[in-house]
C-alpha cells in the first residue's frame, strides 16, 4: 500500500520544485525577511547526518570586514582559475557570473567540524569524510527549502579555504564545505546557467551500470 501522507498533486509541486531549483548568482537587493530565513535554516535541523553526529557550523557573514574578505577571496582565486583556461575557454570564463557576493543580501559560511564527538564516531571511523557529505545533504535540503519559499541560493568554491577560515575566526578543526549567497533571484529557469551560455550541458539521462 502506497503511504497516503502526499498526494498526487504535492508530488508534482515537489518534482517542479526539483526541476525549478537553480544555483543562482544574479539577485535582486531587497532583503530577505527573517522568519522566512529561520524556516529555511530549521532544514538543517531535518537533515540526515552520519551518527546523528549534526556537524555543520553555520557563520552568518555580516559585517563589512568579512564580507569584504570574502570578496577579496573570491576575486583572487577567481583570477587564478581564469589564468588556468587559454584561447576561447578563457574568455569564456571571463564572461560567466560565478558569485553574487557584490549583491546578496544574506550570505553564510558552512564550515564541517571534523572532530566533534557529537555522534560518538558511529559511521566514520574508516570514512571520515561522511561528516563533511552530512554537511552537503543538509545544504541540499536547504537550497530546497529555500526554493520553495521563492528564494536563490548560490554555491561559491572559488575562494582559498583556508583564508576563509582565517578571515572569519572560526576553530582550527573547522573545513569549509561553501560560502552561500542568498535572496531574491533576478530570473526564473529550468535550465542551469553555466548551460545557457555554453560552459557546459546536463547529460540527457543518468548512466547507471550494473554488475
Ligand atoms: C559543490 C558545488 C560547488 C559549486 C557549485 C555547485 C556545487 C554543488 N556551483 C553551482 C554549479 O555551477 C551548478 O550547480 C551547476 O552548474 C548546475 O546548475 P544548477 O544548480 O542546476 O542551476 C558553483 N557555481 C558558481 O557559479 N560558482 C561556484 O563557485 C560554484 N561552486
Amino acid at each position: 500500500m502506497r503511504d497516503q501522507t502526499f498526494s498526487d498533486e504535492f508530488r508534482a509541486q515537489f518534482n517542479l520544485l526539483l526541476r525549478l531549483r537553480r544555483d543562482v548568482r544574479r539577485f535582486r537587493t531587497d532583503p530577505v525577511d527573517e522568519t522566512v530565513l529561520a524556516r529555511c535554516l530549521d532544514s538543517f535541523r531535518l537533515a540526515p547526518s552520519v551518527g546523528l553526529s549534526e556537524p555543520w557550523r553555520v557563520i552568518r557573514v555580516e559585517s563589512k570586514t568579512a564580507r569584504d574578505a570574502a570578496l577579496k577571496n573570491f576575486q583572487t582565486a577567481n583570477a587564478q582559475a581564469l589564468a588556468g583556461y587559454s584561447g576561447e575557454q578563457a574568455q569564456l570564463y571571463s564572461r560567466l557570473k560565478l558569485s553574487g557576493m557584490q549583491e546578496a543580501p544574506v550570505q553564510l559560511a558552512v564550515f564541517c567540524d571534523d572532530t566533534t564527538g557529537k555522534g560518538r564516531g558511529l559511521g566514520a571511523a574508516t570514512m571520515p569524510e561522511m561528516r563533511r557529505y552530512s554537511v552537503v545533504t543538509a545544504i541540499t535540503l536547504f537550497w530546497l527549502a529555500l526554493r520553495a519559499e521563492g528564494l536563490g541560493l548560490g554555491w561559491v568554491s572559488i575562494l582559498d579555504p583556508e583564508q576563509l577560515a582565517r578571515d572569519l575566526e572560526v576553530p582550527d578543526d573547522w573545513r569549509l564545505i561553501g560560502y552561500f549567497c542568498l535572496g531574491w533571484p533576478e530570473e526564473v529557469s529550468d535550465i542551469p546557467e553555466l548551460e545557457r551560455v555554453g560552459w557546459e550541458a546536463r547529460l540527457p539521462e543518468l548512466p547507471i551500470e550494473t554488475r
